[in-house]
């Protein structure tokens, strides 16, 4: 079944707003590089979600990095699900590496935020990857379905269509060192049998699988054109507007 590309920015912990600004208009002006048939997304800190809503192209749309998966209550500092909703968010990541090492995010915890995505209406991003000496010890295969598992746990098979799972190799985020294309289409079929295997057959094709990991815009097509892999979630190369539109013409070209 055809899957829609994804091209997913994770702006971490960078940029205000006078940057987000300056960024969205940059986008702007190079919006001929986004195409019909591709979906993107700009996942940015809390404070600068307002102005990236109101000023990117209308193709762009925009995603959290985290959020607290309570309705509502004496949580200090989180923000709940219904309230990213409201906002006009799409998507949530879930689970990411620097979620799981710093803020010691377990899989229960990562479930339970991809539920209460999912009963708000987003699509959660549910990110996994195995960790340098994880992979040195040919662990990958365990550690990904571990959390793939673990993460989807409870939910409906037309849950688990709607849902984007990013496959991040801890050693190759920030570091300038990627899965080759091969390898990393070899653990997004392992993910896509594994759903099929463990979920639902139909739910395992709509499912889509991002690659994430020192991706940019020289290597983002050699990773589209894997037939497992539906788009990327890219760090670093999509903080600056050029760098993303060049990003997104690649996917063009690609497809
Ligand atoms: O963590 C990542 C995206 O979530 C990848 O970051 P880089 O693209 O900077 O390696």
């Amino acid at each position: 079944m055809a899957r829609t590309p994804l091209l997913m920015g994770n702006w971490k912990m960078y940029k205000t707003v006078a940057e987000a600004r300056a960024f969205a208009e940059a986008l702007g002006q190079q919006s001929s590089a986004l195409r019909d048939g591709v979906e993107y997304a700009i996942c940015a800190p809390f404070t600068t979600l307002h102005v990236l809503r109101v000023m990117l192209p209308a193709q762009v749309k925009i995603g959290a990095q985290n959020v607290y998966p309570e309705k509502e209550g004496a949580y200090t500092g989180e923000i709940a699900p219904v309230m990213l909703a409201e906002f006009g968010t799409q998507y949530v990541l879930v689970g990411h590496s620097e979620r799981r090492t710093l803020f010691g995010e377990s899989d229960q915890m990562v479930n339970h935020k991809v539920r209460a995505i999912i009963e708000n209406n987003m699509v959660p991003v549910l990110c996994v990857g195995e960790n340098l000496s994880q992979k040195e010890s040919g662990q990958t295969q365990a550690i990904v379905s571990g959390q793939v598992v673990q993460g989807l746990a409870g939910l409906s098979a037309s849950d688990v269509a709607q849902v984007v799972i990013a496959y991040e190799p801890v050693w190759a985020i920030g570091s300038g060192k990627t899965a080759t294309a091969q390898d990393a289409e070899v653990v997004a079929k392992e993910i896509r049998n594994l759903v099929a295997e463990q979920i639902d057959a139909s739910a395992a094709s709509s499912v889509r699988i991002l690659y994430g990991g020192s991706v940019k815009p020289n290597n983002i097509a050699s990773f589209l054109q894997q037939p497992n892999i539906d788009g990327a979630l890219v760090g670093g190369a999509s903080l600056d507007a050029s760098s993303f539109a060049d990003m997104a013409s690649a996917i063009g070209g690609a497809l």
